[in-house]
Order: structure tokens, then C-alpha cells, then sequence
């Protein structure tokens, strides 16, 4: 190996960690939201409890389920997911219903409360209830096509600092929050670190959902031979912000699994990993990557690798 400026570059050849269970049930909880957030708690859980019903061994709900989608809603929503119990009763209720119906859960995402700071905050929960993972959304949602629409997230979240991507008993899972989506380097990233899927709760909306929100779900997993999963809220006309719905499950091929229009539905979808490694031989496109011409620099691993 050359130096650790080199290492840090994504290997020509791409390993693919083992999963526990290769085949398996996801679902994706499109939830309506209101902004009773008890109400809104209540209902996720309902909707987790009929997925595992209907066999899910993943379940992947919305961006910001708990709280209506706006700026001044975000700091009234908010919770202290650190703090755990009383301060968050949205992921308590994420890990005991993990705990107790031994699921893996992508806990779409809520308004998080730091100190001074507030995040789009994404939880991933073990099928024992542990936080495995919390993601929070490193790109911040600031578009401006006027006359369609405006939206400044920044105006009241701050953007996370780290991608996220983690061991679970349903593969390897990197996280991504709605706008995250955009980015394909993120996604290239997690592939890079061995991801089978990457999962984006995110709420598009009546401008750009039905122009990119197939289309880029769909290039992120061709590009990476890699599933990907997106989960909306529910549309509802008379919000603020009206989200585009459509959640969906893509394969590795760029096939859409699972999809479905904007009401509320759970969607089951079936996952085969073994899917990866076909695609991957039918279309070798790592070897055939010309890291001599251009390279995916992973900064996080290089910055370790300079301070060790
Ligand atoms: O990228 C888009 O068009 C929509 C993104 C979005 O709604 C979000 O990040 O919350």
C-alpha cells in the first residue's frame, strides 16, 4: 500500500460484508402526520406492529413522523434523543417496540434538540431495543424555486458532521435523510464501506418529487449494485409542506420491488442480497473503474488513518 492519503481512497474491488440474513421482509411505513404528536407516536407504533405482522424483519419509517414539517414546528417538536427516556418519547418508543417485537427499525427521522442546537435527526434500532446508529442529516434542505417552492431548513437545523452506516441483523445499512439523497458521493461512500442497503426516509414534495425522487433513488442503487429504500409521509393537501409520497424499495439492478402512490400504506418489499453480488458479476464496474482517472476519497477514514 502507498501512503495513507492512498488507503483512504475507495479499493478497487469492493468486499461485501456478510450479512446475517441475506433474504428478508422490509417495510416501508408511509405514515400520515398530524400534529398531535401523541397521536403521531401512537400511530407509528401501530403501523411497526402490523409490519412485523405481515412478516418484516426491517421496518423504515418517514423523515420528521412525530411533528408536522416546518421550521417553526421543528424547535416545539423537538427532543433530547440523548437524554433518552422522558426527553424522547419518540425513540422510546422506537426501542421498546424493537425490544419487544424483535425488529430492526430505521426510525424515519425527528426533530433533535443537542444543547442550543437542533438536527434532522435519523435512529436506527437493534431488534434488543439498543441504539445502533443516529444519523443526522448532513445536507440541509435550502432550495428556492420561486413561485414553487422555498424551503430553508438551516433557517432553524444545523447540518450533522458524519455519514452513518452500521452493522445490523438485517446487513449492513448506511443512512441518509431526504436531501442527503442528492449527494451520490454519500452514497459511494457507504458503498465503499460495504453497505447492502442504504435507507433515506425523506419527504419530497410536489415540485421535485415527480421529476427526481424515483429517478435519483434509482440511480443511487445503479450506480452502487447496491438496495435502496426510501420512506414518505403520507401526502396531506392541506399542509404546509405537502410531501410528494411514493416510498419505495429498489434492487440492485435499478429495479423498482416496491413502490406505491402518496395515501398511507405499508409496503412490503423483499430483499435478496445475494442479488448484489449477481449484479455486481453481470456488471463488474469496479473492476472496470478507472481510479486512474478519478477517486472517491473517503475524508473521515483519512483523517483517522493521519491522526493514528
Ligand atoms: O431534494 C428535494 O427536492 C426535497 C428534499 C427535502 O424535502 C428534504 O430534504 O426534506
Amino acid at each position: 500500500m502507498g501512503s495513507s492519503a492512498e488507503q483512504s481512497r475507495v479499493p478497487p474491488s469492493l468486499q461485501l460484508p456478510t450479512s446475517p440474513v441475506t433474504k428478508f421482509k422490509i417495510a416501508l411505513c408511509q405514515l400520515s402526520v398530524t400534529a398531535d404528536k401523541e397521536r403521531n407516536i401512537a400511530h407509528a407504533r401501530k403501523a411497526i406492529e402490523e409490519a412485523v405482522e405481515k412478516g418484516a424483519q426491517l421496518v423504515v419509517l418517514p423523515e420528521i413522523w412525530n411533528s408536522p414539517y416546518a421550521n417553526d414546528s421543528f424547535p416545539v417538536y423537538a427532543e433530547d434523543i440523548d437524554a433518552g427516556g422522558d426527553a424522547s418519547p419518540s425513540t422510546a418508543m422506537l426501542s421498546e417496540v424493537a425490544r419487544n417485537l424483535k425488529v430492526t427499525i430505521v426510525g424515519g427521522s425527528i426533530p433533535e434538540r443537542c444543547g442550543d442546537k437542533l438536527y434532522n435527526a435519523c435512529c436506527l434500532f437493534g431488534k434488543d431495543g439498543k441504539l445502533l446508529a443516529k444519523h443526522r442529516k448532513v445536507h440541509l434542505f435550502d432550495i428556492d424555486i420561486p413561485g414553487k417552492i422555498t424551503f430553508m431548513e438551516s433557517k432553524t437545523l444545523t447540518a450533522g458532521e458524519n455519514p452513518t452506516i452500521v452493522d445490523t441483523d438485517v446487513g449492513r445499512i448506511g443512512i441518509g435523510i431526504c436531501y442527503d439523497i442528492r449527494f451520490h458521493e454519500l452514497a459511494m461512500l457507504y458503498a465503499a464501506r460495504g453497505a447492502h442497503l442504504i435507507c433515506y426516509p425523506g419527504a419530497f414534495n410536489m415540485t421535485t418529487g415527480p421529476l427526481h425522487w424515483d429517478l435519483l433513488q434509482r440511480a443511487r442503487a445503479i450506480d452502487n449494485q447496491l438496495y435502496v429504500a426510501t420512506c414518505s409521509p403520507a401526502r396531506d393537501a392541506g399542509a404546509g409542506y405537502v410531501a410528494w409520497g411514493h416510498s419505495t424499495l429498489v434492487g440492485p439492478f435499478g429495479e423498482v420491488l416496491a413502490t406505491t402512490e402518496h395515501d398511507e400504506a405499508i409496503i412490503i418489499g423483499e430483499i435478496d442480497y445475494s442479488l448484489i453480488e449477481l449484479r455486481r458479476t453481470n456488471l463488474p464496474l469496479e473492476k472496470q473503474r478507472r481510479g486512474d482517472l478519478y477517486q472517491l476519497v473517503d475524508v473521515q477514514r483519512k483523517k483517522q488513518q493521519e491522526t493514528t
